[in-house]
């Protein structure tokens, strides 16, 4: 447990500079006057030998007296005045401002890293890191810092300053150091993994939660709601455990370091009525010696109570920078756009990260514009694949993908993605209005427009239906749409953006046949004159096609049209004949 490593100061500066980014001369200005305004703090601690000296002496003098009262002020008054100005920078517009910039960064990359890189990131985890870790790390360094600086800094000040003015004095303040130092660092050593730990339960419990709610259907289906209820509640175990432990872990060296304090003011007290005794000391100066300890007191406990947050604000920076660092797409240069939308895929060769196994192997093909060309091939031959590589979800280890003879790695990934339409079999609808819904297809469009694609897509009949027609919220009415009316709403979408390559992962398989006739007439609709792609499971649904590519193993097995592979009598004329027994059985015991 204790194996965890604590990160240096210097670590942490870097890592905050770096988070910070092109804020990072605010923070280093405002760590600059946190120093600043301690040293001075430090100096007029210091100074209070002088002036305690003067006031508990035997030939009292009241100019000398108010001589160091005038220095203690003025040091005391440019400390407030350099602490205001760095304590400016937290709770001014600069913190929210640089929290703001890093959300919106992180925002930046989840939109743009390959999809592969951002599929590793559990939902939850994602908005931990977004909602929770900014804050931890950010608010937090606001916080914190001015109270490290505090603690590091007055005690080497008033040290140094006292042993001008008497070494032995200076001696009496060092000898908590040698127990202090060892138990701040024990402390850290101790809440560091509870705190890592922490971190990852929280973000482990908020995925699961995520993942048991929008799982629910599916659970109650396969009657195992209990089961996956069973995980979620160890995540809560598991989130309590840790929490046990990290109150602990705080609280002991707390008292240790109270405790400590109280020895040292005793001991202190002990040693310098000894010294009166023996004329080696004064009163002014065992006054101002117990002075400066009891102010010191106050910040070491209150920075040892909150220093658990350096190990919370390092955990969230871990989490930043790891989602930060994660590699972009790189364009090549010159960036260009296709004029025309056929498809090739040149010698490719992927393999999914984590994986040893190639799921596509040295592919050539070729889909001719305005074409409709279907993938077929066994599960898992590496059908949904190719669809991926030409939306960039990440690029091959070999070979090019190209459209309209140009390299997609010339492209602008939001260039790219404008030239493409999917149809899934799942469709996902956002909880907003229907009408907003089919707009995401074109973000610009007049209500005239998508009310055109609705209608094209044969969606407007059963929305006329819905209880507020296109102003009905989908969250309103849960679960009633049908998959046909679903499917329906998303054609609609691709209607309206209008672009040229159209992916269908066979949108209509799931569905019964009245929804299929519906969803065909609104994808024929879409289809005109655009360079589709069918990923089809049915081999009957696509005998029409221009084209049919027949994948196995990751490889193009066969091409041709259904006549051409029907007469070749080779791959997929088996899978045809197959499919046809299962049809001509099915049929036979629906009979029986
Ligand atoms: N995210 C992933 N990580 C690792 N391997 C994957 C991933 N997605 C797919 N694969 C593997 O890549 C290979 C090709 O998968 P792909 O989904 O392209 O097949 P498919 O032909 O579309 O299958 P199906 O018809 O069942 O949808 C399979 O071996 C699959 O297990």
């Amino acid at each position: 447990m204790n194996n965890e490593k604590v990160s240096s100061f210097k670590e942490s500066y870097d890592i905050t500079l770096k988070i910070a980014d092109k804020s990072a001369s605010l923070v280093k200005r405002s760590f600059l006057y946190f120093i600043i305004a301690y040293i001075f703090q430090g100096l007029a601690f210091a100074f209070f030998f002088p002036l305690l000296n003067s006031i508990f002496t035997n030939d009292f003098n009241l100019n000398n007296t108010l001589f160091w009262f005038g220095i203690i002020a003025i040091l005391s008054i440019v400390s407030f005045i350099f602490r205001w100005l760095a304590s400016d920078f937290q709770y001014s517009k600069d913190i929210v401002q640089i929290t703001h910039d890093l959300r919106n960064k992180l925002g930046e990359k989840i939109k743009t890293m390959p999809l592969q890189s951002l599929y590793k990131y559990r939902t939850g985890e994602l908005n931990s890191i977004l909602a929770q870790n900014v804050d931890e790390s950010i608010l937090h360094m606001g916080i914190v810092s001015g109270m490290f600086f505090e603690v590091a800094i007055v005690p080497i000040v008033i040290v140094i300053a006292t042993f001008f003015i008497d070494p032995a004095m200076a001696l009496a303040l060092l000898i908590a150091l040698p127990i202090a130092v060892p138990v701040y660092k024990w402390s850290r050593k101790k809440t560091k993994w509870d705190k890592t730990q922490g971190a990852k339960a929280h973000a482990t419990l908020e995925a699961d939660t995520v993942e048991y709610i929008q799982g629910l259907p599916v659970l109650r289906a396969v009657n195992q709601v209990g089961e996956n209820a069973q995980n979620l509640q160890k995540s809560i175990g598991i989130l309590r455990e840790v929490q046990k432990k990290g109150l602990y872990a705080s609280t002991l060296p707390m008292i240790i370091m109270n405790t400590l304090v109280e020895f040292v003011f005793l001991f202190v007290l002990a040693l310098g009525s000894l010294w009166i005794a023996n004329e080696e000391f004064t009163i002014g100066a065992l006054l101002a010696l117990l002075i400066i300890l009891g102010r010191l007191s106050e910040p070491l406990a209150n920075f040892l109570a909150v220093s658990g947050v350096l190990d919370i604000m390092e955990a969230s920076f871990k989490h930043i920078k790891k989602l930060l660092d994660t590699k972009e797409f790189s364009i090549k240069e010159p960036k260009q756009k296709p004029t025309k939308f056929d498809i090739k895929f040149e010698n490719v060769d992927f393999a999914y990260e984590g994986t040893n196994q190639t799921a596509l192997k040295s592919l050539d093909i070729q889909i001719k514009d305005k074409s409709l060309t279907a993938i077929v091939g066994p599960s898992g031959s590496g059908k949904t694949t190719i669809t991926k590589l030409i939306m960039r979800y990440d690029d091959p280890q070999n070979g090019i993908v190209k459209i309209g003879d140009i390299d997609i790695r010339n492209m602008e990934q939001t260039t790219l993605m404008s030239y493409i339409s999917v149809v899934f079999q799942d469709v996902y609808l956002f909880d907003d209005t229907i009408l907003n819904n089919i707009r995401m297809g074109k973000p610009n469009a007049s209500d005239e427009e998508v009310l055109k694609a609705s209608n094209a897509a044969f969606c407007h009949e059963f929305v006329s239906r819905l209880p507020n027609g296109y102003e009905t919220k989908v969250g309103e009415i849960g679960g009633s749409l049908s998959g046909g009316e679903r499917q329906r709403i998303s054609i609609a979408r691709a209607i309206l953006k209008n672009a040229p390559i159209v992916i269908l992962d066979e949108p209509t398989s799931a569905l019964d046949t009245q929804s299929e006739v519906a969803v065909q007439n609104a994808l024929d609709e879409l289809i005109k004159d655009k360079t589709v792609i069918v990923i089809a499971h049915r081999l009957s649904t696509i005998a029409h096609a221009d084209n049919i590519l027949v994948i196995e193993d990751g490889k193009l097995k066969e091409k041709g049209t259904h006549q051409e592979l029907f007469k070749k009598q080779g791959k997929y004329y088996s899978m045809f004949q197959a499919q046809q027994r299962v049809k001509e059985w099915n049929v036979k015991s629906t009979i029986e």
